[in-house]
This record gives C-alpha cells, sequence and structure tokens, in this order.
C-alpha cells in the first residue's frame, strides 16, 4: 500500500501539486490522467524521490519515504518520462550498469534479462548504442534496465510512449500480471484506451489538483453512455479555445 498523504510541490511561485491525497493498493494498477502540466510526472517523482515535496508525506508499505529512502528505493522500478540518458552506453552496458548499481550479480538477472531482451525483440540490437537508438528502442531499453531486477512496485511514466503496437501490448501483458501477484503498477498515460483496458483506479489531475479517484468503471457508471474520452475531456478539458478546431479547419478550406 503507498499512501500519499498532503503532498504538495512547489517549483518557485508555480503550485505543480496541491494537496495531493491518495491510497494506492497492492495488486492493481494504478493510473494517473491529466493533460500537459497538470503534475502527473511531479507526483511520480516525488515517489521515486527524485524531487523533494514542499510539504506532505509518502509512506509505502507504512514506512515513511522521507525515513527509509534507500529501503523504499529498491522496492520500487522506475521509467523515466523521457528515455534519453546514457546515450553513449551500449544496451548490454546500460543494462550492466544498473545491475550493478541494483547491487545484483550479472547471473542473478541473465535470465530475466535474456527473456525481457528476447521479448522486446532488442536482441540485435544489445551492443548498439543508444544515441543510435530510435525513440521507442530507448524506451525499450530504459523499460528492461527498470524492471531487471523485479522489484514490488513498477512506477512507469508515460511508458507506451513510442513504443510499436506490439511492444506496448506485451508491456501491458507485463503490467497486468504483475499486478496479478498482488504487486502494485503506477503509471501515468495520455492513452484514454490504455486507461480504460488496465487500470483498476484512476486519479485524474488538474493544474496540479486531483479532480478524480476511483475506477474507471464508477466513472462511467457515473455518466451514463459517455465515452471515457468524453468525460476525461469535460472534466479536464480546456477551459477556452471551444470552436477553435471549427476555425482552424474552416481556414484552410478557404
Ligand atoms: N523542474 C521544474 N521547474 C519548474 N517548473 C516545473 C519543473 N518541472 C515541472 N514544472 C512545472 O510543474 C507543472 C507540472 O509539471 P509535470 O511535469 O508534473 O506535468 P505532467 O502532468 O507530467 O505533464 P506532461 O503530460 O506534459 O508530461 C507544470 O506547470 C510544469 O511546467
Amino acid at each position: 500500500m503507498i499512501e500519499i498523504e498532503d503532498l504538495s510541490k512547489n517549483y518557485g511561485d508555480k503550485k505543480a501539486l496541491q494537496h495531493l491525497n491518495l491510497k494506492i493498493k497492492s495488486g492493481e494498477i494504478f493510473g494517473f490522467l491529466g493533460h500537459n502540466g497538470a503534475g502527473k510526472s511531479t507526483t511520480i517523482k516525488n515517489l521515486v524521490s527524485i524531487i523533494e515535496p514542499t510539504s506532505g508525506s509518502i509512506k509505502v508499505d507504512g514506512l515513511d519515504l522521507q525515513e527509509h529512502r534507500q529501503e523504499i528505493k529498491e522496492k520500487i522500478a522506475y521509467v523515466p518520462d523521457t528515455p534519453d540518458i546514457f546515450l553513449q552506453l551500449t544496451a548490454a552496458e546500460y543494462w550492466d550498469l544498473l545491475t550493478s548499481a541494483y547491487n545484483l550479480s550479472v547471473a542473478d538477472v541473465q535470465q530475466r534479462r535474456q527473456e525481457l531482451v528476447t521479448l522486446f525483440n532488442m536482441s540485435e540490437h544489445v551492443d548498439e548504442t543508444l544515441a543510435s537508438f530510435s525513440h521507442g528502442m530507448r524506451q525499450k531499453t530504459i523499460i528492461i534496465g527498470a524492471l531487471l531486477p523485479d522489484p514490488d512496485v513498477w512506477i512507469l511514466d508515460e511508458p507506451m510512449q513510442g513504443l510499436d503496437p506490439q511492444a506496448a501490448y506485451d508491456l501491458k501483458q507485463l503490467m497486468k500480471k504483475h499486478a496479478a501477484k498482488g504487486k502494485t503498477v503506477i503509471f501515468s498515460t495520455h492513452n484514454l484506451d490504455t486507461a480504460q483496458q488496465l487500470c483498476d483506479e484512476l486519479a485524474i489531475l488538474k493544474k496540479g489538483v486531483l479532480i478524480y479517484n476511483g475506477s474507471v468503471q464508477n466513472l462511467l457508471d457515473q455518466n451514463n453512455d459517455e465515452s471515457l474520452e468524453e468525460i476525461y475531456l469535460k472534466m479536464a478539458g480546456r477551459q477556452n479555445g471551444d470552436g477553435l478546431v471549427d476555425d482552424i479547419e474552416g481556414d484552410s478550406h478557404e
């Protein structure tokens, strides 16, 4: 169980996250939705201790994150929202680096590494540098690295971004399997179909404020006959600019 209590994060004057309260249960897939700049990555970076909250706290299995940082970090796999890191390394060197950072032996992770490399169709590219990879190949490399030690809690920031349909499908299957084992999967996405397919529970953020927490089904039940897209856009959508798309189309035909 992850408990986020009254979590706020300011960047200077910018209130990126305001008084967030959430409980994320083990065994569920938990999705963060929200427009660009809504605060999804800020929440996730707090969860993985990359940034410090301005106020509030996070507990993982009852342990306070600030007091038990290292212990908790070891339970977490993190996929950041950009895969453009360690570009000078080959994929194999990147995974070796992580293996040693996790204090694991190459032998310990060999079988899992091989399975993930095969699953994500990266066998032919292990000795190529990340700099030479497409966005999706970098994303797969980062995902394989994060999942190498098989930690209990997976926290994935827009993990499907750039993946081809096969890799996206395979990752979704892995996420479901992990949650089915009673473990926790947290991810952010802009893809509402993915959210609907995967999430047991959703949090929708708008300008740093939580505007919905509950199941997808509950949201659908509360809004008869509307799709998740329609409901989401009504809740999180623009506050001005309605009709702009029509105007733009109109101009192009004149
Ligand atoms: N390092 C930073 N310094 C200053 N402001 C920041 C920083 N990181 C994020 N912000 C601001 O905090 C707010 C929330 O950003 P965040 O990255 O959490 O949004 P997001 O929901 O993940 O967006 P996206 O969908 O575009 O990835 C935005 O207004 C953003 O400009």
